[in-house]
């Protein structure tokens, strides 16, 4: 059995006239993050993380921003992608750790509603699939609302 660790980190910044998507989740705010794409952050951490442990790279590498075809992307529909290309080596995933970095808005509300989304996506009981949130004390970028980062950690297993 082959067990491989993977890491994911990315930030979007907070602006006006865009939608909040987090870990699939539209999170009623203000603001929403800019991006090619829906800019959903944790699961672009995610996907980043799970292709890690897979040494396949990162979202930039299969799902270029200069690719008119994900403007406006699912970002769900894209870690779904990454699931079947992992699947395809051999790989399924094990867990997920997610931890997204927002002072605002408060997201323990939303967290369960993501956590059983991505479990779906990524084809593992919800058990093994863990979100939670953290502001950073109103320091930094992230404090003062100019945007949110998400790190992820995945682990696959292979027989
Ligand atoms: N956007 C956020 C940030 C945090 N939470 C929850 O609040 C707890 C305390 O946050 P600290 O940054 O002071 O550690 C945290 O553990 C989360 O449960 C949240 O819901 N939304
Ligand atoms: C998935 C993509 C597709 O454009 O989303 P973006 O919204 O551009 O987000 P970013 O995290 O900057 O880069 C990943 C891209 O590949």
């Amino acid at each position: 059995m082959q067990f491989r660790v993977g890491t994911g980190f990315d930030v979007h910044a907070l602006v006006e006239n865009r939608a909040l998507i987090l870990a699939g989740v539209r999170v009623p705010y203000e603001r929403g993050l800019l991006g090619h794409s829906d800019a959903d952050v944790a699961l672009h951490a995610l996907m980043d993380a799970l292709l890690g442990a897979a040494g396949k790279g990162d979202i930039g590498k299969h799902f270029p921003d200069t690719d008119d075809k994900y403007e406006g992307a699912d970002s769900r529909r894209l870690l779904r992608v990454v699931v079947e290309m992992l699947q395809k080596d051999g790989w399924q995933v094990n867990n997920a750790d997610v931890t997204i970095i927002a002072q605002r808005p408060k997201l323990a509300p939303y967290i369960a509603a993501m956590r059983e989304l991505v479990a779906n996506d990524l084809g593992i009981t919800e058990d093994a699939v863990n979100i939670k949130a953290t502001t950073t004390e109103k320091l930094g970028f992230a404090g003062r609302g100019e945007g949110i980062a998400a790190e992820a950690v995945a682990s696959i297993i292979r027989a």
